[in-house]
């Protein structure tokens, strides 16, 4: 996720020295350095020293020791990000100080093409200029929805945090029957994704929801209406539903495992 977000600040005319990567795999520094020209480190406290905005985009588990011990290093006016999943602001709050300025995130991956998703929810200590600061680094990858509760971020992981696996797994399944109809691998899989491409794109420009557009393809006693059926007598919204809650229930319970006691 990191990796996205340098990409989307530079191609958006950041200087590529003004941003500080630090990674204790010197395989990865290597490569960011190599790649977009960032300044790297392999000390957490070293690159926070003089920043004015820190993006935490270390995985939950190793969240509490990172924030702890950047607390000390940390200017007292810069902002911090955090993509961790489910680790709330209280919980943040305890490990960098409590008067830190601090802005929770909601990415995903298709960041990496500029097409992003964002979720963000800022603490009572965020200014509205370093909102502005969060917006941008963030609206360089894609959209950015903003939250007045944090508990919404639980919600928002099952939407688009975790929701581009989801449309993954539903393309692995339409790939498999497609060969499995007597489609060669790569024909199937080039229409799959033109496919998943052309409805988001469609669903995207259109006036009309995804429901009248998805009655619009299924023709009245035609091939769609039997396929949609199916779909019904699988119950496939409840599937939906069910998984959904699976996720947004797992980034409370990460808050809970991971948070501060
Ligand atoms: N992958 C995804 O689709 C999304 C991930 N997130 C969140 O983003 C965060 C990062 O996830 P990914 O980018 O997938 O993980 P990743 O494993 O690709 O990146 C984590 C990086 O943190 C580095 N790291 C480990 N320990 C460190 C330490 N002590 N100090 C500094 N860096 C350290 C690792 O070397 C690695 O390069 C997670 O908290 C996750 O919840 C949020 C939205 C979407
Ligand atoms: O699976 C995860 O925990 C992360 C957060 C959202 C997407 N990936």
């Amino acid at each position: 996720m990191a990796s996205a977000i340098i990409a989307g600040l530079i191609d958006g005319g950041h200087k590529p020295t003004t941003i500080n990567v630090s990674d204790p795999s010197v395989e990865q520094l290597t490569r960011l350095q190599q790649q977009f020209g960032v300044l790297t480190s392999t000390d957490n406290l070293q690159a926070v020293a003089d920043a004015d905005v820190v993006v935490l985009a270390v995985k939950p588990q190793v969240l509490a020791q990172v924030a702890t011990d950047l607390a000390a290093a940390l200017q007292p006016e810069a902002l911090v990000i955090s993509i961790a999943a489910g680790i709330d602001c209280r919980s943040l709050s305890a490990w960098l100080g409590q008067g830190t300025a601090i802005v929770r995130c909601m990415p995903n991956t298709p960041a990496l093409v500029n097409l992003g998703a964002s979720g963000l929810y800022a603490n009572p200590q965020t200014t509205a200029a370093q909102k502005v600061q969060a917006e941008a680094i963030l609206a360089a990858v894609g959209i950015v929805v903003w939250l007045t509760d944090e508990d919404q971020l639980h919600a928002v992981t099952a939407v688009s945090g975790s929701g581009p696996a989801y449309f993954f797994l539903f393309m692995e399944a339409m790939i498999e029957v497609g060969v499995a109809q007597g489609l060669a691998p790569d024909l199937a899989r080039s229409l799959t994704l033109q496919t998943a491409l052309g409805a988001s794109t469609l669903a995207s420009n259109s006036e009309e929801g995804p429901d009248v557009l998805r009655q619009r393809v299924t023709s009245p006693n035609g091939t769609t209406e039997q396929a949609i059926l199916s779909f019904e007598r699988d119950d496939t919204r409840a599937v939906v539903k069910r998984a959904m809650a699976a996720c947004a229930q797992r980034s409370v319970t990460l808050s809970e495992e991971l948070g501060a006691k």
